[in-house]
């Protein structure tokens, strides 16, 4: 789930780029780009790593301009190289970069056209490149570069690719052009201040995080199918792009990936991740009267507002027991299963004295290949725990998620083919408990959005763009954790 910035400023923009990427830095940790639109040229400057080893003084000397994009990585399709890393450039026309954020579902298809059609090369296996390329096509079939040039554009974009998209580009000679999928899967939010000479300064960006700290002003989300153009003289135009289709905005923002700071669609992951506890806890008491809890512990940091929840729906203690070493990043979006099992014990160390001689629940947002929990579980055991109760802010995780979470390949998932029995029994606890996904959804969309529509894609086998025959099959082929390994090897 990679994290994606876009500024038109009054005065330069890499060092609020760099700012905005440090708050997405959760959002992928594999790669970092920056790209600036200085004058007639296209400024790049990306590399493999955290936003912070991939940018020094020198690197953002370079990155001058007051048109600018940015992406931190997590990724979805391709290799990890550094030459999958973002922004992508194409030189025609205009001058073009992009970043991206999601996972497009007919990139093979996509990949035959863009070469037999529009005569295109894609040097890359990244999805990524493609979408550039079919925008850059697209764009390059119109007259003018003009902001309505762009909306065509964009339309034949969003009539050509399929899955999840919330894209930015810089385009020389323009400004900047943003747009996300006709579904509204992954997230994007338009933000405004005054520059320094009173003039308007506007940013694109994945979470309404970065706006905060950039001191930029949340106007909205950026509509499922509407194409932005910001001009290099601060002017916005605004228009719908595609045919309109059922917004479905993905759960797995609220559950993981987003910051709890953040706001997407309307609704404050903070306090959705609250609600998700008190339904949690709600549950709980249904199905364990009189349960022998003494204490609810959260595995940090995602599930520290629903346990938090869950202890005083309970009307039990709410401890720390785990400490996490601020410096391993998140376990799930590291590439591989090795390093993922590796890093859970690197990353938290139980306090025992909070487990000792104690009955605890311990509380994750999420289980999905069951890395943590197993290794969890054991360590509150090893800690000298009576019992070990597990819960899940989300249901079970069964099927795969092809719009931008790598999650390509069912059997790595630890509830996929199993029931809630069998799981219990694998993680090693003495009795486990999922979120419902009616309870899930409701918990999101909050006393606002009652009966609002998500992608829950991840936990229901539901496919909002619908799936190609073979597809599972393929993805699973390529990016199985067993032919990353390969890859990598070879
Ligand atoms: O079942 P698994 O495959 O282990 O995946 C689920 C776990 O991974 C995530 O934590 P992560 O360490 O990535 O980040 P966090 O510190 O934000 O919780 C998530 O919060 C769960 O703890
Ligand atoms: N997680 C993402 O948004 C990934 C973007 C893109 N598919 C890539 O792999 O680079
Ligand atoms: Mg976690």
């Amino acid at each position: 789930m990679c994290g994606i910035v876009g500024i038109v400023g009054q005065a330069e923009v890499a060092a609020e780029l760099y700012d905005g990427l440090t708050v997405l830095q959760h959002r992928g940790q594999d790669a970092a780009g920056i790209a600036t639109a200085d004058g007639g040229k296209l400024r790049v400057h990306k590399g493999n790593g955290l936003v912070r080893d991939v940018f020094d003084a020198g690197s953002m000397s370079l990155l001058g301009g007051r048109v600018g994009i940015a992406h931190c990585r997590y990724p979805t399709a391709g290799s990890e190289g550094s030459d999958e890393a973002q922004p992508f450039y194409v030189n025609s026309p205009f001058g073009i970069a992009l970043a991206h954020n999601g996972n497009l579902i007919n990139t093979d298809a996509l990949r035959r056209e863009v070469f037999e059609q529009d005569r295109r090369n894609v040097n890359t296996e990244s999805d990524s490149e493609v979408l550039l390329n079919v925008f850059a096509h697209e764009l390059d079939s119109q007259k003018a570069l003009t902001p309505d040039a762009v909306f065509r554009a964009l339309e034949g974009v969003n009539r050509r690719a399929k899955g999840g998209y919330a894209v930015v580009c810089a385009v020389l000679g323009l400004g900047l052009v943003a747009f996300r999928d006709p579904n509204g899967i992954r997230p994007l939010v338009l933000g405004k201040r005054k520059g320094a000479n009173g003039d308007d300064e506007y940013i694109v960006a994945s979470e309404s995080v970065a706006l905060d700290i950039l001191g930029f002003e949340r106007l909205r989300d950026v509509e499922p199918g509407e194409g932005i153009v910001i001009t290099a003289r601060g002017e916005l135009f605004a228009q719908q792009c595609a045919a309109p289709q059922a917004h479905a905005p993905c759960i797995f923002e609220y559950v993981y990936f987003a910051r709890p700071d953040s706001m997407i669609e309307e609704i404050s992951v903070h306090k959705a991740r609250m609600r998700m506890g008190v339904t949690l806890g709600e549950k709980i008491l249904r199905e364990r009267p009189g349960h022998d809890i003494d204490v609810v512990i959260p595995i940090p940091d995602t599930s520290r507002d629903a346990a938090l929840e869950i202890a005083n729906v309970l009307g039990v203690k709410y401890r720390e027991g785990f400490i996490k070493n601020r410096y391993v990043g998140r376990t799930f979006i590291m590439p591989g299963q090795g390093e993922r099992a590796k890093s859970v014990k690197r990353k938290l160390n139980p306090i025992p004295l909070e487990f000792r001689n104690r009955v605890v629940l311990l509380v994750d947002d999420s289980i999905v290949r069951g890395t943590t929990s197993q290794q969890i579980v054991q360590m509150a055991r090893d800690a000298g725990a009576k019992k070990v109760y597990l819960a899940s802010a989300a249901p079970p995780v069964r099927h795969p998620n092809i719009y931008g979470i790598d999650m390509p390949s069912s059997d790595e998932l630890v509830a996929h083919g199993r029931s809630e029995k069998d799981i219990e029994q694998l993680l090693g606890c003495d009795w486990l408990i999922y979120q419902d996904l009616a309870d899930l959804e409701a918990a999101v969309a909050g006393p606002k959005f009652p009966g609002r529509r998500f992608d829950s894609s991840c936990f229901s086998g539901e496919y909002v763009t619908g799936i190609e025959p073979g597809y599972f099959e393929r993805i699973r082929q390529l990016r199985s954790d067993e032919a990353k390994k390969k890859r990598r090897a070879s």
